[in-house]
C-alpha cells in the first residue's frame, strides 16, 4: 500500500436533538472525515471523533486537526506500509492523540479491506454479522420527558437503554423508569460526575438491576474504582480511564472494573482496539463498543469492531436516524429488532453519500505524497 494522497473533510453536522451529559450539552458535531487514496486509486475512509471542547479527552478538533496535518500525514506519507497494523507502528513518535492517529489508521484499514475485497469486520477476523445495539440517552429535562423518550426507543426495538447519571439525576430518575420498565435491560454512565466520598450514595446504584455503571469516578482513576467496585454488586465498566492497552492492563490487575467500553478513537484505532479486545477475552472480561455521537464513517467502523467475539454487550451505536436527519453514507445504518445488520461490501460496506457529505462540508484540504 502507498497512500498517495490524504483529504480531510470538516464536516459540521447538527443532530436531531441536544445530547446532555454531567459535562453539558451537546448539538453541533463538528469533526473530519479522513480520507486516503492509494497509487490505484483505492479510497480509505475513517472519521475524527474529537469535540469542540476536551470535555471528554484532552483532544479537540483543532488539536486533532493540527497532529493529523503536522505530524500523523507525513509520517503516514514516509511508511512503507503492508499491513494496517504498522499505521498505529509508525505513530509511534507521537504520544497519545488518540482520536487524530485513529481517524486516519481507520481509512487506512478501509483502503486495505477494499483493496483485499473483504468486508472491514472479515479484515480484523470479526465473527458476527449482526451487532446488538442499545441506545445511550442523555439527561433529560424531566421525567416525563425521560420515560417518553425510553419509550420511544423502546417501541423502536432497542434492547438494552443507557442513562446519562450525574448526582441530581439518579436514584430518583432510577426509580421512576424501574416503576415503569421493570424489566428493561439498563445501564448508566456519570462520565465521571463522582468522588469515592459518595460511595454510600452510589451503593444504592445496585437496587436497580443494572447491567453496569459506566465511568462513576474520575478520568484518570483507577484504584478509587477497585474499591468502589469492591463495595458493589453492580459490574463497573470503564470507558475514559482507558486509552492504551496498558490501561486496561491495569485496570483488570487492580479489578477497579468487570467490564470495558472499547472506543476506536479513544483507544487510537483498531489494532489497539483489537489488542485489548483479544486481552480482556484472555481474563473472561466482557467488552463492548462505545460511540461518541458518530456519523454514518465512524458508525461504520464500530458495527466491523463489535463483530470480535468479546464484544458481549450491546454496543451505544444506534442506527443513523436516532442522531442524524440525513447521515452521510448510503445505505444508512439501520437496527432491526435491536440488531444491525453487517454489510458484505468490501471495506466498511457503508458507500458515502458525497451529496450530503458536501451539503455539510465547511472545509477540505488535500495533501499530495511528494515521496514518489
Ligand atoms: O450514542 C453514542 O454515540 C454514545 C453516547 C455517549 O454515551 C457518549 C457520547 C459522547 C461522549 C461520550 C459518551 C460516553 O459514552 O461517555
Ligand atoms: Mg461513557
Amino acid at each position: 500500500m502507498f497512500i498517495k494522497q490524504v483529504i480531510l473533510h470538516r464536516l459540521v453536522m447538527r443532530l436531531k436533538n441536544p445530547f446532555s451529559t454531567s459535562f453539558g450539552t451537546f448539538q453541533d458535531k463538528d469533526f473530519f472525515v479522513v480520507e486516503v487514496v492509494d497509487q490505484h486509486g483505492i479510497q480509505g475512509f475513517g472519521e475524527s471523533v474529537a469535540f469542540p471542547t476536551p470535555w471528554y479527552t484532552e483532544e479537540t478538533v483543532e488539536t486533532s486537526a493540527h497532529v493529523m496535518e503536522s505530524f500523523l500525514i507525513p509520517l503516514i506519507f514516509q511508511t512503507p506500509l503492508t499491513h494496517p497494523d504498522q499505521v498505529s507502528e509508525c505513530f509511534q513518535p507521537v504520544r497519545r492523540n488518540n482520536m487524530a492517529k485513529a481517524a486516519i489508521e481507520g481509512a487506512v484499514w478501509d483502503l486495505f479491506a477494499k483493496k483485499d475485497g473483504v468486508s472491514l469486520a472479515k479484515a480484523i477476523g470479526g465473527t458476527k454479522q449482526k451487532i446488538d445495539v442499545g441506545v445511550s440517552i442523555g439527561i433529560q429535562s424531566s421525567i416525563t420527558e425521560l420515560l417518553h423518550t425510553i419509550d420511544h426507543h423502546v417501541q423502536e426495538g432497542y434492547k438494552r437503554v443507557k442513562l446519562k447519571i450525574k448526582p441530581s439525576w439518579d436514584t430518583q430518575m432510577l426509580t421512576e423508569v424501574r416503576k415503569h420498565f421493570p424489566k428493561l435491560p439498563l445501564m448508566v454512565d456519570a462520565n465521571s460526575a463522582y468522588t469515592l466520598k459518595e460511595i454510600d450514595h452510589l451503593k444504592q446504584l445496585d437496587m436497580f438491576d443494572l447491567q453496569m455503571i459506566e465511568q462513576p469516578l474520575a478520568h484518570d482513576d483507577f484504584i478509587d474504582h477497585a474499591r468502589l467496585q469492591s463495595q458493589l454488586v453492580t459490574p463497573i465498566c470503564l470507558d475514559e480511564s482507558i486509552h492504551t492497552f496498558s490501561n486496561a492492563k491495569t485496570a483488570i490487575a487492580l479489578g477497579s472494573c468487570q467490564i470495558i467500553n472499547i472506543k476506536l478513537g479513544r483507544v487510537g484505532g483498531i489494532t489497539e482496539a483489537k489488542k485489548i479486545h483479544d486481552y480482556c477475552a484472555s481474563h473472561s472480561i466482557p467488552v463492548w463498543c462505545g460511540g461518541m455521537l458518530e456519523a454514518g464513517v465512524g458508525r461504520a467502523h464500530s458495527l466491523a469492531l463489535a463483530s470480535l467475539p468479546q464484544f458481549i454487550f450491546p454496543g451505544d451505536t444506534s442506527a443513523s436516524n436516532r442522531y442524524w436527519e440525513k447521515d452521510i453514507i448510503q445505505p444508512e445504518v439501520t437496527m432491526k429488532n435491536g440488531m444491525v445488520q453487517l454489510p458484505e461490501e468490501a471495506g466498511i460496506g457503508y458507500p458515502i453519500d458525497w451529496q450530503a457529505l458536501e451539503k455539510y462540508r465547511i472545509d477540505k484540504k488535500v495533501w499530495n505524497n511528494t515521496k514518489n
